[in-house]
């Protein structure tokens, strides 16, 4: 595992846009083979994205050849409710990039069929091949995705009650009202996390910092579901200085000095 110790969660969401760029300007997409590419929603990728976009004008980046998977989204919310998943990736991110909509695939909390919706989700997955690259996110409680903990680590895509953490952390999206949070979600596995060829996750902010030492320092565990990219062969975790600080001070020198190099980002 690398860990990217950055100052700020701006420098982290610098940091993640310029590797997802030099990712996909590395592959050369076509339409024939696509840059497949795995997206979070949450607050930790919001400066990503207005990195990306900000790139995207600039003229360093095309996504017309890129086909996203989203990780997850909730059960019987509109889409078109301010809080679905779908505005959300729309409003922060494809309305402002040239991405085909076709190439866009977001899971359907609304389907009347909800395991064959998550089946068709993996078949879709499987019909690219693989997912390039995996962005994420973290929960304060260390889940990916919505694979709450407990969550099989070999998981697929399914649905998912979400856990009272969850319903209190996401309140703030919903008026403070844990009554008003979706009860259940549709959400990528751990599983289908785990096959991506790479993963990168963006962890910022003090209330992430008992995740983050989980997933760095904690061992592999189905109630900190983060833990196990521990055993993926490349996964990134991108972090700010104020998720950091439950970890030992060995560990994070260790990791700053591997990464000496590459912890200075220009923020557009
Ligand atoms: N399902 C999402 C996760 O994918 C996300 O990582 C997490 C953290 O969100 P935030 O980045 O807003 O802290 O929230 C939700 O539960």
């Amino acid at each position: 595992m690398r860990l990217i110790p950055l100052q700020t969660a701006q420098e982290g969401g610098a940091w993640a846009a310029n590797y997802i760029i030099e990712q996909i300007n590395k592959y050369q997409p076509t339409a024939e083979k696509p840059f497949v590419l795995g997206l979070p929603t949450g607050s930790s990728p919001l400066l990503m994205y207005q990195q990306l976009i900000k790139h995207f004008k600039a003229g360093h980046v095309s996504f017309k050849h890129v086909v996203t998977f989203n990780m997850d989204e909730y059960v019987n919310l509109p889409e078109n409710h301010p809080q679905s998943y779908h505005t959300f990736m729309y409003q922060n991110f494809f309305n402002h990039i040239d991405i085909n909509p076709n190439n866009i695939h977001i899971l359907n909390g609304n389907a009347q069929d909800v395991e064959q919706e998550c089946q068709e989700y993996e078949d879709k997955i499987k019909s690219y091949g693989k997912i390039n690259l995996f962005i994420g996110g973290v929960g304060q409680d260390g889940h990916i995705a919505f694979n709450e903990p407990s969550s099989s680590l070999r998981s697929r895509t399914r649905i998912k009650t979400l856990t009272e953490n969850t319903l209190i952390a996401n309140s703030r999206f919903f008026d403070n009202d844990i009554n008003k949070v979706p009860k259940y979600a549709l959400t990528i596995g751990v599983g289908t996390l785990m096959d991506a060829e790479k993963v990168v996750l963006l962890v910022f902010g003090h209330n992430k910092s008992i995740a983050l030492q989980a997933a760095v320092e904690g061992s592999v565990n189905h109630m900190w579901t983060v833990s196990i990219l521990q055993t993926h062969p490349k996964a990134i975790i991108v972090c700010d200085e104020p998720s950091t600080d439950e970890l030992k001070v060995k560990t994070l020198k260790y990791f700053k000095q591997l990464e000496a190099n590459n912890l200075t980002v220009t923020v557009l």
